[in-house]
């Protein structure tokens, strides 16, 4: 199971950081527990790993057998919860920058914005590959999605045919309503449900993630058994529980004037899990005027940007650093015999190792600086490990949340853009304040 380190931040926090919030925290189990807290409702994610649809399961893995062998490319069309956690867990699995030597399709993200361009491209893209479609939205209106889809349904059926592009679409929506699921239901889409007690940002282990996942060859069921395996380490309450720790840690460090919380990560690879992970803290605990601000930064490249303020700028910053113990393969420096660059001391020296002492220098000189630093120690970047990563970081956000005092799993914050966007696309119903929006223009 993973760790967290707290050597790093503990000139920074007070006493009794842990003893007075160790009451809240166990109220806050209870409440995840019983789903008896704010948005109790929503709160079907927390056994999810132990209790998900085993049926369900078995199709998600055939489907995306299925696209394997017809797609060269599947479009994952969705926004927020319904897409950050699937390309994380992808990411974090592959690269970046390069794509797995895998027999399996390329997966392309779309419908997470309004970008012309970049939708113009993927269709360029496509034209020929042969491809199909997951389009993932829990309310089934979301507008970004929902005008990818017209677009995307359109190009399949002018490729295959309607029936033809039927067999290439797959659902990932409400069990019963929304736009989607009527839509679905009477085209004859084969569907995956987001269940109704899981919100979008804490649903990567249902159908959301899991067919994406799948279907870039990722080992699914090793995904689960390691966010089980968390979730069983994690319900265990006291002082040496990880998702504890982290959250009476983060939530003292708030108390005493830290305002951001910079998720530091040393793989490219893992910049969407930092992205998955600023949705999850940012809507569950940015609300009433309160909540760490969640921002991430990727070392070492972050630090010849970022690193100056970061050591030296305004004094609200905590770092939560996610390092994965090993590397899935060797490099090391090799020997100049000329040694102009003056790098012969690393000769032969594992690149792991330079990666190791950079980290190190890096902690100590921010906690110099005045930058308490939390470290969570994962094994290595393989699917178990996801899986605990995930778990951990959603248990300890429900949490962290109760501590705070708000709504973990609400997100009203997101609906004011939403009205002002239907006004001015001219949205039936929207008329009066369209006209005031228009005269403020
Ligand atoms: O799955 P949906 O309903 O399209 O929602 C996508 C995202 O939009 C939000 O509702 C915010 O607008 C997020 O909470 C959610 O993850």
């Amino acid at each position: 199971m993973l760790k967290i380190d707290l050597t790093s931040a503990a000139g920074f926090l007070p006493d009794d950081w842990f003893s007075s919030r160790e009451a809240g925290l166990a109220q806050a189990r209870t409440m995840l527990r019983d789903h008896s807290g704010p948005g109790g409702d929503f709160t079907g994610w927390v056994r999810l790993p132990e209790e998900y649809d085993r049926e369900e399961f078995a199709r998600i893995q055939a489907a995306a057998e299925k696209i394997r062998s017809d797609s060269q490319v599947l479009v994952v069309v969705g926004i927020g919860g319904s897409y950050l956690g699937a390309r994380a867990v992808i990411e974090l699995m592959g690269s970046a920058d390069h794509r797995l030597a895998r027999n399996a399709p390329e997966i392309f993200f779309a419908g997470n914005g309004l970008s012309t361009d970049a939708l113009c491209e993927l269709i360029d893209y496509l034209k020929d590959k042969d491809f199909s479609v997951n389009v993932i939205s829990k309310s089934g209106t979301t507008t970004e999605p929902a005008v990818a889809f017209r677009i995307f349904k359109a190009l399949l059926e002018e490729r295959y045919g309607r029936e033809g592009a039927r067999g290439r679409i797959y659902a990932t929506t409400d069990a019963r309503k929304g736009a989607l699921k009527g839509l679905a239901d009477s085209e004859g889409y084969e569907t995956f449900v987001v269940p109704d007690a899981v919100g979008g940002r804490y649903s990567v282990l249902t159908a959301v993630g899991l067919l994406p996942i799948a279907a870039a060859g990722i080992d699914a069921a090793a995904l689960m058994e390691g966010a089980r395996e968390a979730m069983e380490a994690l319900d265990v309450p006291g002082a040496d529980n990880p998702a504890w720790q982290y959250a009476a840690a983060r939530n003292a460090l708030y108390g005493a004037g830290k305002a951001i919380e910079l998720l530091v990560g040393y793989e490219p690879s893992f910049r969407f899990f930092a992205e998955w992970w600023k949705q999850l803290y940012g809507e569950s605990e940015g609300k009433e005027g309160r909540g760490l601000f969640p921002a991430s930064v990727e070392f070492t490249a972050d630090l010849h940007s970022m690193g100056q303020y970061i050591q030296q700028g305004a004094r609200i910053l905590m770092e939560t650093v996610v390092r994965f113990r090993t590397s899935r393969r060797e490099l090391l420096v090799p020997h100049d015999p000329d040694n102009v660059d003056g790098l012969n001391f690393l000769s032969g020296k594992s690149l792991q190792f330079v990666a190791e002492q950079a980290m190190r220098g890096t902690l100590l000189a921010h906690v110099d600086g005045g930058v308490p630093n939390l470290v969570v120690e994962a094994e290595a970047r393989d699917e178990r490990t996801i899986g605990q990563l995930i778990y951990f970081f959603e248990y300890a956000c429900g949490l962290s949340g109760y501590l705070l005092g708000v709504n973990p799993f609400d997100q009203p914050g997101v609906e004011a853009y939403k009205q002002n966007m239907f006004a001015l696309l001219g949205k039936p119903g929207f008329e009066a304040r369209r006209a005031e929006l228009e005269l403020r223009l």
